[in-house]
């Protein structure tokens, strides 16, 4: 998978820009606020249907601006695809795949990326919905079905609160039997995939910071599922437990059973990062699972995705740096980088950003 070429139109600070970056390594650079990361961002947008940043769509239409537009050419073992996501202030988005309108959830996968940004360090520091996060997008890009259990099981749980919270004035605890069900259902093929993609990373999670840090540190992940100190992914388990505390969830209006509930934990040398890791240590410990989430995305689509590294050179000390675009470099993964200076001493396409 490659993007060949992306443009915004009125989107941040971009009135209309084209970019063509390169197979290998393209490395964005220019001045603080030139529009670096708005260029990752974009790409990532293409990618996702929305962006690292905000959440709020208006911010990335350029001010002054009614609508803003990206546009996005990427090939697919080597057939051309294009997606453009149109903004309009205040009225949502559309989405367009080679043309044809589409919705946000369908564009989840046809375009990957695995991104890197300084915030990253949440994945570890940060509460539990950035790793149940960094999961679920994982396995969204891979497969269309995670997805759609996801919605569905999070519009059930949505339900199952709303319907403790309309009865709450009658005091009778209301009968949720059909979303129990429909939770119990999605919760256990969600846990199920959750604990095969965590196997299948920790077969490449070390490797992966070896190639890093020269060390054959044991990094490992751990899946820390609420209620159970053994995953369990049978419906019936979650059938019983969401029964056992109805009650006490009617009290709260929420659901406290299931894999919204759920955590992971990173395991250096048997010793919890969050806790005993140093900074660095931290850094390359995420550095190394992204770096299996895409060799995960490649085993499993037989493709790479498009990796994007935001500000890198403030993350990473330059050996550090050097064995990354080695390892990019061996496996032809196309990457994009910013940086205020150019941080790297490897074979690049250099765009130097807010120069015209
Ligand atoms: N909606 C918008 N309309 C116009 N300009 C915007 C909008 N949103 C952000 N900007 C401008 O975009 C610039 C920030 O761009 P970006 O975050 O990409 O900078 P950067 O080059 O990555 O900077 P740094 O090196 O500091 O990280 C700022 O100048 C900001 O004013």
């Amino acid at each position: 998978m490659k993007c060949v070429k992306f443009r915004l139109i009125q989107i941040r600070n971009m009135e209309d820009t084209t970019i063509l970056p390169d197979e290998g390594l393209t490395i964005f650079t220019g001045e603080n606020g030139s529009g670096k990361t708005n260029l990752i961002e974009a790409v990532y947008y293409a990618s996702i249907g929305k962006s690292f940043r905000t959440g709020n769509d208006n911010e990335m239409i350029r001010l002054g601006d009614e609508e803003g537009t990206i546009l996005l050419d990427f090939t697919i073992r080597d057939v051309s695809h294009t997606i453009k996501v149109k903004l309009t202030r205040n009225q949502g988005k559309k989405i367009f795949f080679n043309d044809n309108p589409v919705r946000k959830k369908d564009l989840m996968g046809l375009f990957r990326t695995v991104i890197f940004t300084p915030d990253e360090l949440q994945l570890i520091k940060g509460a539990p919905v950035f790793r149940r996060r960094f999961l679920d997008m994982e396995i969204s890009q891979v497969s269309p079905r995670y997805y759609a259990e996801l919605l569905r099981y999070t519009r059930a749980v949505q339900q199952r609160n709303a319907a403790f919270r309309n009865a709450r004035m009658t005091g009778i605890i209301p009968d949720t039997n059909i979303w129990d069900e429909q939770i119990g259902k999605c919760a256990a093929y969600i846990v199920r995939k959750r604990l095969e993609t965590v196997k299948k990373m920790n077969g490449t999670v070390p490797d992966m910071e070896s190639a890093l840090t020269g060390n054959r540190e044991n990094l490992e992940i751990r899946y820390k599922q609420a209620g159970s100190d053994e995953p369990r992914f049978d419906e019936e388990w979650f059938l019983e437990r969401l029964a056992a505390y109805r009650e006490e969830d009617a009290k709260f209006c929420h659901t406290s059973v299931g894999p919204h509930r759920d955590d992971l934990t990173f395991f250096m040398n048997g010793m919890d990062i969050s806790i005993y890791g140093s900074q660095g240590q931290q850094r390359t410990a995420i550095l190394a699972m992204k770096l299996s989430e895409m060799e995960y995305i490649k085993e499993e689509t037989s493709e790479y995705p498009v990796l994007l590294l935001d500000d890198i050179g403030s993350e990473l000390d330059s050996k550090r740096r050097k064995a990354l675009m080695n390892f990019l470099e061996t496996r032809n993964i196309q990457t994009m980088v910013t940086g205020t200076d150019v941080p790297f001493d490897h074979k690049a396409k250099i765009i130097e950003v807010g120069k015209e």
